[in-house]
């Protein structure tokens, strides 16, 4: 009889689109997803958090509640996932849990990162070992904390003899090269779907621009694009991770100083996110780009994707049977078997830590 290692993966990203359940079974050399779900966030609970990821008031008082919150939220998620696949708690190896990036600020004289979640409660609710706190070991040895799914795009997507691209594009977009060589770059290209959702909130009230009805009904405007461009973030060198904190709102309007309509500015935005991930991978001359994320139900972004990157190949990860939907969670999950492994979760090339490390610390129920 087959004996499975099953994993359960939550990833809450930057775009509090709600939260990311996925069901893994790590037995085979490569993982496999068994069941997944989206939990959507309470309306208060989202807007407490993305108020938190912003400098704003009476910080710690607000943090301790919305953790707390979250974590029963995450907890509500597994105990459904485990409903709806069949399954008990004693099935679960354990749980890799991501938390919800409040800040990420990965240089100066003191880096730091924050991911937040009470991950005491969420073991204690579940009955389920956690995994979590991902990102500070690879700080805490000069790295960038950030990305950290480069080494699961490597375990996942890699084929020797080619140079294969995989793209995340979420609220921040990021990239993994993996070189024919065997060796894997990484790091965040800037904003994926942020400013476009932040735009369409402003102007249409609605969450994200649905299938890029409005990106599509404008034009792409060469001098706002060029002036977006000049930020310095898309020349910094490698090793580099950004967030929420830098490109946001106010960023965008800093940007808008003479008359451009909302629709294109919003077609302006998309391009920004295509041409700022297509140059950074343009160098590495790779034959196929696989991109996973909510960026691959936006057509005009793949759209522009593939006219910047061809004659690479643009498509899903679906393509090669990994659900783009879920390959952050999968990557968590992966990290929590990793973990239980004793096998490091960075990649010290690609965050610039100086050394590859086990990452994640262990919640016992
Ligand atoms: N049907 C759709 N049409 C257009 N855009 C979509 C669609 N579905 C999802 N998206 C975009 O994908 C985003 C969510 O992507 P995803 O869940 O990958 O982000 P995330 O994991 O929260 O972010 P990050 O990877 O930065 O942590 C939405 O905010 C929206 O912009
Ligand atoms: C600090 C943080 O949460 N960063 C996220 C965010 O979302 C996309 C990009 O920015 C990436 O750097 C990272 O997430 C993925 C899971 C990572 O670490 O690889």
């Amino acid at each position: 009889m087959k004996s499975y290692s099953l994993y359960i993966g939550i990833m809450s990203g930057t775009s509090l689109d709600g939260i990311d359940l996925v069901l893994v079974d790590c037995s085979e050399p490569s993982p496999q997803l068994v069941h997944s779900l989206l939990y959507p966030f309470p309306t208060e609970l989202k807007a407490e958090l993305s108020a938190l990821a912003q400098p704003t008031d009476n910080e710690i008082e607000r943090m301790g509640p919305a953790e707390l919150q979250l974590a029963q939220c995450y907890a509500a998620g597994v105990s459904l996932l485990l409903r709806q696949a069949d399954l008990n708690a004693s099935d679960i190896q354990a749980i890799g849990c991501h938390g919800q990036t409040i800040r990420h600020r990965p240089t100066g004289p003191y880096p730091f990162s924050y991911q937040i979640g009470n991950m005491h409660q969420l073991a204690a609710e579940t009955g389920i070992r956690v995994i979590a706190d991902f990102r500070r070991k690879d700080m805490a040895y000069g790295g960038q904390g950030a990305p950290l799914v480069p080494a699961f795009h490597q375990a996942a997507f890699a084929k020797s003899g080619s140079n294969r691209a995989v793209v995340n594009i979420g609220g921040i977009a990021n990239i993994s090269v993996l070189k024919a060589d065997g060796t894997v770059l990484g790091f965040d290209t800037g904003p994926g779907n942020c400013l476009m959702d932040d735009w369409v909130q402003l102007h249409r009230q609605q969450a994200y621009d649905d299938n890029g009805a409005m990106a599509a009904a404008g034009t792409l405007q060469p001098e706002l694009l060029q002036k977006m461009l000049q930020d310095p973030y898309f020349s910094q060198p490698a090793p580099k991770s950004t967030g929420r904190e830098y490109f946001h709102l106010p960023w965008l309007q800093q940007q808008l100083t003479g008359e451009v309509s909302a629709v294109d500015v919003q077609r302006t935005l998309c391009r920004l996110s295509a041409q700022s991930i297509a140059d950074c991978i343009k160098p590495y001359q790779v034959s196929d780009v696989y991109v996973c994320g909510g960026g691959v139900h936006h057509p005009v972004l793949m759209h522009d994707l593939q006219q910047l990157l061809a004659p690479a190949q643009v498509e899903s990860t679906n393509a090669v049977g990994i659900a783009a939907d879920w390959v952050e969670a999968i990557a968590f999950a992966w990290l929590a078997w990793a973990y239980d492994q004793n096998q490091p979760g960075n990649i010290p090339e690609v965050t610039g830590a100086r050394k590859a490390c086990v990452l994640g610390i262990e919640y016992r129920p």
